[in-house]
């Protein structure tokens, strides 16, 4: 019997991904790398990718109609120890695969990140000058250029602060929650300013944009720029959380190792003209979505 062309969705096992697969359904090829555990799925990984030629090998006989490469290492932390995984996985990787959407003439959609901007002059547009600070910054930026340069259709949408129901819990609201619910002091960067993304958002503006045969690249965010401690407020107050549990430090003091943009934020502008049918939600209007969900996770009050 023939195989039925589908999305790959690689990377759905991540918070982004999971999003994207309940849109697609039956019409997605999700990938993990712990194939043995979920029948069905494609094993691929991505640190085994370092050539078109490997990438032609993972997806030979696989019909296809579009790949959206939201698979990554995410760690910022991690990424400054392992810089060369980090380069494999969100750049070369990518950049093979993105050959093989070129050559089979079908859309290819790459996530990346406002961590490619320093934070000096935020919010940013799509035509900023980048300048990445961290090792997962400069992988992800890197991973841009090599897949617009293997595929020039591609769409390349960066994203940042993503937040909503998480299978995994991973997210920054879900930190916060636990440990709000448990009593204990949040200690959260006051200098970090950025534009929360509810993930459901993020995950429809992607289905609508590659329908719409978009490309290049686009930002797609929330339209509020928030400080981390302003963003961990508001959600404490849209769960009834104890907030005065949240103590607003600096980035110095927090002692992370990868630095991060401060004043950083993506602009929309270019989302709201070309495509203004498509809502993006402030934390307010998206906690009135998510508030009840949440609630059945068992893990808001
Ligand atoms: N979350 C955010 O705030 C932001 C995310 N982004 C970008 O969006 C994309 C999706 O992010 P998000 O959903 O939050 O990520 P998650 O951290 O939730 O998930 C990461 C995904 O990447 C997969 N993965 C990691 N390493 C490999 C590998 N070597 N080979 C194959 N798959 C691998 C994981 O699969 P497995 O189950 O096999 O481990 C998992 O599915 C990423 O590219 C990220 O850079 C950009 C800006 C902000
Ligand atoms: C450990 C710790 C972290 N934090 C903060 C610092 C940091 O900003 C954040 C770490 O959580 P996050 O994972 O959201 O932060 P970070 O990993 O920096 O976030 C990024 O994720 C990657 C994938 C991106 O591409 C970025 O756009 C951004 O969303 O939590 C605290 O506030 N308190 C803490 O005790």
């Amino acid at each position: 019997m023939k195989q039925q062309s589908r999305s790959l969705i690689i990377g759905a096992t991540g918070q982004i991904g999971r999003q994207m697969l309940s849109r697609l359904g039956d019409h997605a090829l999700p990938t993990t790398r712990a194939a043995d555990l979920i029948p069905g799925w494609l094993p691929l990984d991505l640190a085994a990718i370092a050539t078109a030629d490997d990438a032609e090998r993972v997806l030979a006989s696989v019909p296809l109609h579009a790949i959206f490469c939201l698979a990554g290492m995410t760690n910022v932390e991690a990424c400054e120890d392992q810089q060369a995984l980090a380069t494999r996985v969100n750049t070369e990787a990518p950049g093979a695969l993105a050959v093989v959407a070129a050559r089979r003439g079908i859309p290819f959609v790459y996530f990346s990140t406002e961590y490619v901007f320093d934070g000096m002059g935020g919010p940013y547009l799509e035509e900023d000058d980048a300048h990445p600070l961290s090792v997962y910054g400069s992988s992800k930026w890197r991973g841009e250029l090599a897949v617009r340069e293997a595929c020039p259709d591609a769409l390349i949408l960066r994203t940042t602060v993503v937040y909503g129901l998480d299978r995994e819990r991973k997210n920054f609201v879900y930190g916060l929650m636990r440990k709000l619910a448990a009593g204990e002091t949040m200690r959260v960067p006051n200098d970090q300013v950025s534009t929360p993304t509810y993930n459901v958002d993020l995950a429809t503006v992607t289905q609508t944009l590659v329908e719409r045969g978009a490309s290049g690249i686009f930002h797609v965010c929330g339209p509020e720029l928030l400080s981390r401690l302003e963003f961990a407020r508001r959600v404490a107050e849209e769960l009834g959380l104890d907030a005065s549990l949240i103590e607003g430090v600096s980035t110095t003091a927090l002692g992370q190792r990868a630095p991060r943009p401060l004043d950083a934020g993506l602009r929309i502008d270019k989302l709201r003209s070309l495509h203004p049918d498509l809502t993006m939600h402030t934390v307010a209007e998206s906690f009135d979505d998510l508030r009840s969900a949440l609630r059945e996770q068992g893990v808001a009050g």
